[in-house]
C-alpha cells in the first residue's frame, strides 16, 4: 500500500511511524512545503521517499497533516488528484470549514473527515513519536459521506494503530473542541505572558517555579503557525468559550475581593470534580487495553 503524508512534522511523522511499525507492505511517501522537513523525515526514516503532489496519483491513502488554513486550500486539489481507490483522511483540529470547502466536490466520496486527539506541544519531524495514536481518539465526521470501501480501508488502518473511533458532525466537534482544547491553549499562552511580563528575570522563573506552573504553561510552547489558523477558523465557538472563562475568572475576583473565601473554597471543591470526569477517561483507557488483551 502508498500512503503520502502531506506534512511531515509531529502528526504525519507519527502516524508515518505507526504505521510503518503495524501496517504490513506498507510503502510511506512524504510530501513537505519544507525541503529541510522532507530530509529530517527521511533520515529519521518517518518516510520511505521524498514525492511530489503530481505523484499523488498513485497513493492508496493519503494523510493530510499540514495546518488549517493550508489544508482548506489544499484538500480540493488533492482530490483532484487522486484515483477512484484512493481514501483521503487527515488530521485537522477544526472540522466544519474543511468539510463545507468540499461538501460539492465531485471526489467528495474519498474524503474521511478525522481529527486525532493526539499531540504534544512540539513540532516538525523531529518531535514525531511512535505510539502517540496508541488508545487515543480519532473523532470522524460524516462517514456517510465517504465510499463505503475507502471507510472500511481507513478504519483497518486506525485500528491497526490502536486508535478509538468517535463519529460526530462537524458543528458539534467545533464547538466542544473549542472548550477541551481551543480554550486550554489560548488559558495557557496568556498565562504565560502574564508570569513573563511581570517576571522580567528569567532564572527567578527558572529557580522559583514547579511542575504546578510547568504543568500549566506546557501548552504555551505550542506552535503559532499552527494554533492562529485554528482559531481563524473556529473564531465564534472560541469567542464564546472566552467569554465564560473571562466571566468565571471575574467572578473568582470578586469573591476575593469581597473577602468571601467560603465561596471561593465552593468554587474550587466544585471543580474538584473534574477528578471523576478524568479518571472515566483513564479507565476507559485501561479497559480498552483489557479488551485488546495486551
Ligand atoms: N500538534 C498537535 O498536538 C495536533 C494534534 C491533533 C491534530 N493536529 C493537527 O494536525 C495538523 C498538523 O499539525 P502538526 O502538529 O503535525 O504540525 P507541524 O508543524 O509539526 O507539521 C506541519 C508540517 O506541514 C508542513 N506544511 C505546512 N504548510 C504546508 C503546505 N501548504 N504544504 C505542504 N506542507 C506544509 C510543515 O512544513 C510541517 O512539516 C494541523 O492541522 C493540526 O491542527 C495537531
Ligand atoms: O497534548 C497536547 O499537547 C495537545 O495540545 C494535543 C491537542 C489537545 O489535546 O488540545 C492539541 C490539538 C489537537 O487538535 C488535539 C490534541
Amino acid at each position: 500500500m502508498k500512503v503520502f503524508i502531506v506534512g511531515t512534522g509531529l502528526i504525519g511523522g507519527s502516524f508515518a511511524l505507526d504505521l510503518k511499525a503495524e501496517v504490513s507492505n506498507v510503502e510511506v511517501y512524504g510530501i513537505d512545503e519544507s525541503e529541510q522537513h522532507l530530509e529530517e523525515a527521511l533520515k529519521a526514516g518517518l518516510i520511505d521517499h521524498k514525492a511530489e503532489f503530481e505523484d499523488l496519483a498513485k497513493a492508496d491513502l493519503v494523510y493530510l497533516a499540514i495546518p488549517v488554513d493550508a489544508s482548506l486550500q489544499i484538500l480540493p486539489k488533492v482530490l483532484d488528484i487522486v484515483n477512484d481507490d484512493c481514501v483521503v483522511t487527515d488530521a485537522g483540529s477544526t472540522k466544519e470549514q474543511l468539510c463545507l470547502k468540499v461538501a460539492d466536490h465531485p471526489r467528495r466520496r474519498n474524503y474521511l473527515a478525522g481529527h486525532p486527539i493526539a499531540g504534544t506541544e512540539f513540532s516538525g519531524p523531529s518531535a514525531a513519536l511512535h505510539g502517540l495514536f496508541k488508545y487515543k481518539t480519532n473523532i470522524i465526521c460524516e462517514i456517510e459521506k465517504t465510499a463505503f470501501k475507502l471507510q472500511e480501508k481507513a478504519l483497518e488502518i486506525f485500528n491497526a494503530i490502536g486508535m478509538r473511533i468517535r463519529y460526530m458532525d462537524p458543528v458539534s466537534h467545533d464547538r466542544h473542541i473549542a472548550y477541551v482544547s481551543h480554550l486550554s491553549h489560548i488559558s495557557s499562552f496568556m498565562l504565560g505572558k502574564t508570569v513573563l511580563e511581570k517576571e522580567k528575570n528569567e532564572r527567578d522563573i527558572f529557580d522559583l517555579a514547579g511542575s504546578g506552573f510547568a504543568s500549566t504553561v506546557r501548552l504555551a510552547k505550542s506552535s503559532p503557525e499552527m494554533w492562529t489558523p485554528i482559531f481563524r477558523q473556529n473564531k465564534k465557538n472560541v469567542m464564546e468559550t472566552l467569554d465564560e472563562y473571562i466571566s468565571n475568572l471575574k467572578h473568582f475576583r470578586q469573591l476575593m475581593e469581597a473577602d468571601n473565601f467560603e465561596e471561593v473554597f465552593q468554587e474550587m471543591e466544585k471543580t474538584n470534580h473534574i477528578k471523576d470526569v478524568l479518571n472515566g477517561i483513564t479507565q476507559n483507557e485501561n479497559l480498552k487495553i483489557l479488551e485488546n488483551g495486551k
